[in-house]
């Protein structure tokens, strides 16, 4: 035996001596001198942080990170141990503040926390847990509770869950991604945390938005959890509170902007496609700025998406098409819809621009029906109507500014109110992706009232709860039961005091993004097209029987939400081998995909799809 080994050796029995005395025995060991001497491990990467022996958690330096494999696995920026202990005790004062989002439930927060220990000790019971109870949880581990779990994430940090990427790891990305412990991801969703739900820019704390969404993956879609991987990149922030705040976990320098955030985005791309070919990455919360630029970069190459400019548009999309048929008409009669939509931003202009191509296909889809399908959308943002008379309109906006004439007809001008705009308008639809909680005053929804159409619809889409442009009882309060009514975040029907229900559907992403991604991945396609996503929303759209959209209601039950992403996945499997995009999945090659029915396509993706059921363990020795 080498001296080397022998030393080892020995200084591994000392552990396993410490190890048995007692706790606080072991605690004055790490602060004596014999404490400085360096403690042998036998683990590293996540073994060490699932530990509770060797965990340090944030405290870990950047050189012991290097030498232990953790680089990536821990938000960037280090704290000392009395910066632990303070961010810990301010958390736990918080929590009785905080623990609060909107009158429905109190105990939201404590919930998220219970739920979350459950997900470091027991995936598969966790699991069990959320799809059992998905209408009970989703609203805690997804929007609203997610929201604040994001902007309390720094006192909430206990556990690290997936990687983070800062700018401080650049030219290191390559070789870090070979950390994280799993040989096999297929999803990945990375955010920059710029711009979470209507909250702003939260920086690394945006790491929950990510978890949030795969677990909706996991439990919407049946990936399997062993298999997906929550990613934040941080590039710094521009919020000036963390930027302050001696216990953000983030690097706490100004976000890169320009060539150099173009580069960390790319090498972060490089590095994920590099070491799992087959991944399929979600783009989440960036801002807008950065959102449909990112998505040009990299859609033809990559298999990606981004889920606020494209899964919310197919959303809408079948939400917009379930608002035509509840008033009684068939969805042809869509290019008819005079929409008003509050919000220019990643979400609004993706919506925008999938009715104005699904119109234009309707009417005929050539260049003269999409140029006429421009003309049913008027659309406000934060400095009101935007017109071709606006100095510096968002290139992205442009093609849905109105031209002067046709508004000085309208009795309209650059810069109108949203109240202005309605009352001119007339709409058959107000959809709301501002972020600004009660944008939908009494005055817009009283404008509301002319509306020329039967049975108008509101989607006041923006998330958390209190960033909804408003609530359903606001909405049938003022303009009676005759209305269609969703909302991005969950809110209760409406008793209307008449033996009738005002119906509130939640018009949200989730139920589209876990099928999309679900059905690439058993497609094996490697890209995701239009037809893919416009697959997704037809399905989506049809999901709903005649009976419940005349009923008012237009997107399915959140319990649903598993059989309706089985049904999204197989349309997306269909178009993708349609197009000739479909190159299989494991055995299922391209040839095979082929000769599959409808049928046979809800079945293979069905039995694709993960259950949370304890596997038989059988112990083998080294
Ligand atoms: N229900 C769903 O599935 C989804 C909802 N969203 C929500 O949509 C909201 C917006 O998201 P992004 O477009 O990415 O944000 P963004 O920040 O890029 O865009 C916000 C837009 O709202 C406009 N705005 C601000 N104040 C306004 C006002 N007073 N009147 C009219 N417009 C105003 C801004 O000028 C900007 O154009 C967020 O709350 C987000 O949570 C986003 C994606 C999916
Ligand atoms: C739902 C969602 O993706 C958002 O609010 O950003
Ligand atoms: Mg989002």
């Amino acid at each position: 035996m080498s001296n080397f080994s022998r030393q080892m050796r020995l200084s591994s029995s000392l552990i396993k001596r410490l190890q048995r005395r007692s706790s606080s025995a072991s605690m004055r060991s790490f602060t004596t001198t014999e404490g400085h001497r360096p403690t042998i491990v036998h683990k590293r990467s996540t073994d060490i942080l699932h530990d509770p022996w060797f965990n340090k958690g944030t405290a870990f330096s950047m050189t012991e990170r290097d030498r232990l494999d953790l680089r990536g696995l821990l938000p960037p920026n280090v704290m000392s141990p009395e910066q632990q202990i303070d961010r810990f005790m301010a958390d736990l004062k918080r929590l009785e503040v905080n623990a609060r989002d909107g009158p429905s439930d109190p105990y939201a927060l404590a919930k998220w926390r219970i739920l979350n220990r459950l997900h470091d000790r027991n995936e598969t019971m966790y699991f069990q847990v959320l799809i059992a109870k998905i209408a009970e949880y989703a609203p805690i581990v997804y929007t609203p509770t997610v929201g604040l779990v994001c902007q309390n994430y720094s006192g909430l940090f206990r556990r690290p869950r997936g990687m983070y990427f800062s700018a401080s790891d650049r030219g290191e990305m390559m070789s870090m991604v070979y950390n994280w412990p799993a040989d096999q991801v297929d999803m990945i969703v990375v955010t920059d945390g710029s711009r979470i739900l209507g909250l702003g820019d939260l920086g690394v704390q945006g790491i929950g938005i990510s978890i949030g969404k795969l677990d909706l993956y996991v439990a919407a879609a049946g990936i399997n959890p062993q298999r997906v991987l929550p990613v934040m990149i941080d590039v710094g922030t521009n919020n000036e509170m963390l930027l302050k705040d001696p216990l953000y976990l983030g690097l706490q320098e100004h976000r890169l902007d320009g060539e150099e955030y173009i580069q960390v985005i790319d090498e972060f791309m490089e590095a994920v496609f590099t070491r799992w070919p087959n991944v399929i990455v979600q783009f989440e919360d960036f801002q807008s700025k950065w959102a449909f630029k990112l998505l040009q970069r990299y859609r033809n190459t990559y298999r990606m998406f981004n889920d606020d400019v494209q899964g919310t548009a197919g959303v809408a999309i079948a939400g917009l098409l379930g608002a035509v048929r509840a008033q009684g008409k068939p969805m042809i009669d869509f290019p008819k819809q005079k929409i008003v939509v509050a919000g220019a931003g990643s979400a609004g202009i993706g919506v925008l621009n999938a009715a104005r191509k699904t119109m234009a296909r309707m009417l005929g889809n050539n260049e003269y029906a999409f140029e006429s399908a421009r003309s049913q959308f008027w659309v406000v943002d934060a400095k009101g109507l935007i017109t071709e008379d606006r100095e510096n309109v968002d290139p992205d906006a442009l093609p849905f500014a109105r031209k002067v004439k046709e508004i000085g007809r309208q009795g309209l001008r650059e810069g109108a109110s949203l109240m202005e705009v309605v009352q001119q308008v007339k709409p058959d639809v107000l959809l709301g992706l501002s972020a600004v909680g009660g944008l939908f005053s009494k005055e817009v929804l009283e404008a509301l009232k002319c509306s020329t159409s039967t049975r108008p619809a509101i989607f006041a889409m923006s998330n958390p709860t209190k960033n909804a442009e408003c609530t359903p009882e606001e909405a049938f309060s003022v303009l009676g039961e005759n209305i269609i009514f969703a909302s991005g975040s969950p809110f209760n029907d409406v008793d209307l005091g008449n033996g009738h229900i005002g119906h509130c559907n939640q018009g949200n992403n989730m139920y589209l993004f876990p099928g999309i991604g679900l059905g690439t991945l058993l497609s094996g396609s490697s890209i995701i097209s239009d037809g893919m996503l416009q697959a997704a929303a037809e399905c989506l759209a049809a999901y709903m029987t005649e009976e419940e959209v005349l009923k008012g209601i237009i997107y399915p039950s959140i319990s649903s939400i598993r059989d309706i992403t089985k049904e999204v996945a197989a349309a997306v499997v269909k178009e993708a081998i349609e197009e000739d995009l479909a190159e299989g999945y494991r055995q299922m090659d391209a040839r095979e995909l082929q000769k599959l029915s409808q049928e046979e396509i809800v079945t293979y993706v069905k039995d694709n799809m993960w259950s949370p059921e304890y596997p038989t363990l059988v112990y083998k020795k080294d």
